[in-house]
């Protein structure tokens, strides 16, 4: 059994707190697992040595992060790199071996069986690869499961159960079993089923790898769209790089038990940490994901009054598109200002990766290429 060190939380009020807040969390599974985290000698040592000199393996090693309200935090890496063991501590489904958790400011390791229980049920529901239906009870059932379980009285959970359902399109659907839905449908049921219970975050485990590709494209624009209607904080384990770029607003890179890397999936791609980073997004269509501010330069003096518009947040391959068809600079727009323009050869570099926006120069104050203090190479 391994004991859990809670150190103490500083007290921050709900209004200005991350949704979660995580701080030199470790997960180590093995025999006096607490000694790992505690000892830099063995905290230091490689997975491969610490499993021979103690026998250990270090699923989560020295995480820090916050995940933000209204924000998709993405959690990807490699199988093995530690993804699901790390969401899995947030809510305690695995005792952490050290380090902090809160939730809105709250201690999570300090809360009894009681507020662990409201935590799970309530405040952070879980969305499975493996749905974990109920296979004789009906689409609606299953969708009120989580609100019966806390005792919500029939005709409310009823009438929650049916707005979620049509949320997540399955009207018509509601009293099916889950053995006459597709894959797709299962998961809408699943989704519908966290969803039931208004979570302050929904936690999604690796939900979509079962499903067929176009299914699976399907399901994220069923998240991509109830995050824009809902803007619900969500953290989304995935292995699959664009999956992690197509829903991400924060990516954190895992590796070994480290985020090697933790930002925006501009700055992934534009600006990867290390090597590993680097071949990891290497095959990444750059002109997707980077925006013109990585490409804009000031404007002279004739181009700020004419020329296509574009937003600051319009991609690379936007942008193209409309130099391209206008045979002329494009100019970035926001709030009606002129803040900059592209021009083909800028956007060309950036596409091929080379020159002074090879590498995601992001040129807006405030807006740094690399990775904020604390929060980039762990
Ligand atoms: N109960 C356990 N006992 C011992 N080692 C474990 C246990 N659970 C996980 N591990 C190890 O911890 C490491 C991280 O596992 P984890 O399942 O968190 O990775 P993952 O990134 O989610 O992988 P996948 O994408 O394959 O699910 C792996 O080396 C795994 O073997």
């Amino acid at each position: 059994m391994s004991t859990t060190v809670a150190a103490p939380v500083a007290t921050q009020t709900p209004a200005d707190a991350p949704v979660f807040s995580v701080d030199g969390l470790w997960k180590v599974f093995g025999p006096k697992a607490e000694r790992v985290p505690a000892d830099p000698e063995l905290a230091a040592l490689s997975p491969a040595e610490l499993r021979q000199r103690t026998g250990c393996n270090a699923a989560v090693r020295d995480v820090s992060f916050d995940v933000r309200k209204g924000e998709v935090f993405v959690v990807m890496g490699l199988s093995g790199s530690g993804k699901s063991t790390l969401v899995r501590c947030l809510t305690r489904l695995i005792e952490p071996t050290y380090g902090k958790i809160a939730i809105e400011g709250e201690d999570v390791l300090g809360m009894d069986k009681s507020r662990l229980r409201e935590l799970r049920r309530r405040r952070a529901a879980m969305v499975f690869q493996h749905f974990g239906l109920l296979p004789h009870r009906s689409v609606l059932d299953n969708v009120a499961y989580g609100l019966e379980i806390q005792g919500v009285g029939k005709a409310e959970r009823r009438a929650k159960a049916e707005e979620v359902v049509a949320k997540v399109g399955l009207e018509g659907m509601e009293q099916r079993r889950p053995g006459q839905l597709s894959g797709g449908q299962q998961q809408r049921v699943g989704l519908a089923r966290a969803l039931a219970v208004d979570p302050e975050v929904l936690l999604f485990d690796e939900p979509f790898s079962a499903l067929d590709p176009l299914i699976r494209r399907d399901m994220q624009e069923e998240v991509i769209r109830l995050h824009r209607e809902e803007g619900r904080t969500m953290v989304f384990i995935t292995h699959d790089l664009n999956e992690a770029l197509r829903l991400g607003d924060r990516i954190a890179l895992m590796r070994d038990g480290r985020i090697v890397q933790l930002g925006t999936p501009e700055e992934i791609v534009g600006s990867p940490a290390d090597d590993y980073v680097r071949e990891f997004v290497r095959d990444v269509p750059r002109e997707q994901v980077m925006t013109v501010r990585t490409a804009m330069r000031p404007a002279a003096a004739d181009e700020a009054g004419h020329g296509p518009a574009v937003a600051p947040e319009a991609t690379v391959s936007e942008a193209i598109e409309a130099v391209a068809r206008s045979g002329c600079p494009a100019r970035v727009m926001d709030d009606g200002r002129c803040v900059g323009v592209v021009d083909s050869e800028a956007l060309l570099e950036v596409v091929a990766g080379t020159g002074e926006h090879g590498e995601g120069q992001v040129d807006e104050p405030g807006r740094p290429a690399a990775p904020a203090p604390g929060e980039g190479v762990a």
